[in-house]
């Protein structure tokens, strides 16, 4: 019996729903996908910057680099600066890169500590991807398997959903125009047809919503509840503007600059540079938010800013009959750590297989729902952790942030960390312990003690080879492009 899914409805046009359709039209040749948007609703239109398993997507997907680059005003990303997290005036670099082996008798962090020399400069010195971003110079890998640091992009978010649908509609998805007004249900619970304002019906086996903060199918209609993280994470608004470029650099990172009641994101394309202020309600008030953004730009701003609500969280399930939701129908982590893209392709890489196979059973639905329950998690307790270690007490809300009581898998990290300098990982994270080591270094967060696996290595010994680390990554990064000279090269082909 074929048991697959032959006719696949994905909600919503945003990135999330183009996405969506481009990997499943690929992956389920057998099945057809239709997707359904609405111009008149628009797409919610931030989300620029990444993390580096979109290019693990674009390979997937056959998306070439240049292509995309160009499509897109995009540019490259190791990584955030991070401003004044810790106290105002300090800053570092959370990179996508590594800082050689993080435990046993080799750990380099360890040594670094032992050591405790000034003239090393700090940790992120040991790392070629901080380096490269602190001196603005990039160049491509040189391959997949040989990977010496990992990179993302930034793009513009209504230019790449535009160049996803492109590429949908070139692998056989079906696109309607109209806006959902009604959800027909089935005898058991499930969704079986969509109505359109203008009378069209749309029937399917399976519905992917995408549908964004809207959340029509998995919230507005069959009600999943919301497991909501605003206690931990408390902003809840945006304001976001477009800016003029100022300067010839382009910076290959995201910054992330810690205000009074949030944090401002700038986010720099070949274009226009993207800012933005994320901010607690709670703690500030919208004007006063969005003169300390107008305040950021580093040029005349290009239009109006445009404010964003939304809570932490996200729906308990993610799949419910036959619903699955994706993106900002799913759930949003504030932008942090710029997640929300993973965690479309993440679920898309949790579901393809499962439908591959044909109509999964309870136990894989199940077992989908769990998955992406815990990476919500996951992601949530490492955005946590770039508030929670704060010295600032300069706001009601770095004060809530230093002293509220912490989600129970993360009290145990921080723990793990400090009494024993291990850098736990449990199942389903997003981040792996290079990023956890660079946020707790950044704000300067160490172990009480070293790892008792640490080799005693004599101090003249272990200081030669932190040297030389430093002098071959300077050297390397010396001898590559800039990243706008790389950037131009690229986009020229
Ligand atoms: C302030 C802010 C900053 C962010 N920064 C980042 C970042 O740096 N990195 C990152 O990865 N992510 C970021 N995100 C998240 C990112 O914007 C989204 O994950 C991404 O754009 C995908 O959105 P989406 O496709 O889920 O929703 P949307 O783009 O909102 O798309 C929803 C779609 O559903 C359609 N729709 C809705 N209702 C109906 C209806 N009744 N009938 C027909 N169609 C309908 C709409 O027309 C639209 O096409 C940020 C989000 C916010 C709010």
């Amino acid at each position: 019996m074929d048991t697959a899914y032959k006719r696949i409805v994905v909600v919503g046009g945003g990135a999330a729903g183009w996405m969506a359709a481009t990997a499943l039209a690929t992956a389920l040749p057998a099945s057809t996908v239709e997707l359904v948007e609405s111009e008149e609703i628009g797409i919610v239109g931030v989300g620029e910057a990444t993390f580096p398993s979109i290019r693990h997507f674009h390979r997937l997907a056959g998306i070439d680099e240049a292509e995309f680059l160009r499509a897109t005003n995009g540019t490259y990303k190791l990584g955030i600066e991070f401003r004044d997290w810790r106290i105002q005036g300090e800053s570092y670099f959370h990179t996508f890169g590594d800082f050689g082996d993080l435990t046993g008798p080799d750990a380099l962090w360890g040594h670094f500590r032992r050591v405790g020399d000034a003239g090393l400069g700090t940790l992120g010195e040991q790392c070629l991807s901080s380096v490269m971003a602190s001196q603005g110079r990039f160049q491509g890998l040189p391959s997949e398997e040989n990977k010496p640091f990992n990179y993302a992009y930034h793009f513009d978010a209504a230019l790449y959903a535009g160049f996803l649908r492109a590429l949908a509609l070139k692998r056989g998805v079906r696109r309607t125009e109209g806006r959902i007004v009604d959800v027909a249900r089935r005898a058991d619970g499930g969704v079986a047809s969509l109505k359109l304002a203008d009378g069209r019906e749309l029937a399917g086996d399976l519905f992917i919503d995408c549908s964004g903060f809207a959340s029509l199918l998995l919230g507005r209609t069959l009600d999943v509840p919301f497991a909501d993280f605003s206690h931990w994470l408390p902003v809840d608004r945006a304001w976001a503007v477009p800016s003029e470029p100022s300067g010839p650099a382009l910076t290959p990172y995201t910054r992330a600059t810690a205000l009074e009641a949030g944090w401002a994101w700038r986010i720099p394309l070949r274009n226009r540079v993207g800012n933005g202020h994320v901010f607690a309600s709670r703690y500030i008030d919208e004007e006063r938010a969005r003169d300390q953004l107008l305040a950021q730009l580093d040029g005349p701003a290009l239009a109006e800013p445009r404010l964003l609500r939304f809570t932490t969280g996200h729906r308990q399930r993610c799949w419910v009959h036959n619903v699955v939701g994706l993106g900002l129908a799913s759930g949003f982590l504030e932008p942090l750590e710029s997640t929300s893209i993973f965690l479309i392709q993440s679920g898309l890489g949790n579901l393809i297989p499962l439908l591959q196979k044909g109509r999964p059973t309870t136990a894989e639905v199940g077992g989908y729902n769990a998955g992406m329950a815990r990476q919500f998690e996951r992601i949530r307790d490492f955005i946590i952790l770039h508030y929670c270690l704060t010295a600032r007490r300069d706001g009601e809300l770095w004060r809530h942030m230093a002293s509220m009581e912490l989600p129970e898998t993360l009290a145990y990290k921080i723990h793990a960390w400090r009494q024993a300098g291990v850098l736990h990982q449990y199942q389903w994270e997003g981040f792996d312990a290079n990023s956890w080591l660079a946020i707790h270094a950044g704000m300067g967060h160490w172990p009480e003690r070293a790892d008792p696996e640490l080799a005693e290595l004599p101090r003249d010994e272990a200081l030669r080879a932190l040297r030389q680390r430093r002098e071959t990554i300077a050297a390397l990064v010396a001898a590559m492009p800039t990243h706008d000279a790389y950037l131009r090269r690229m986009v020229a082909r």
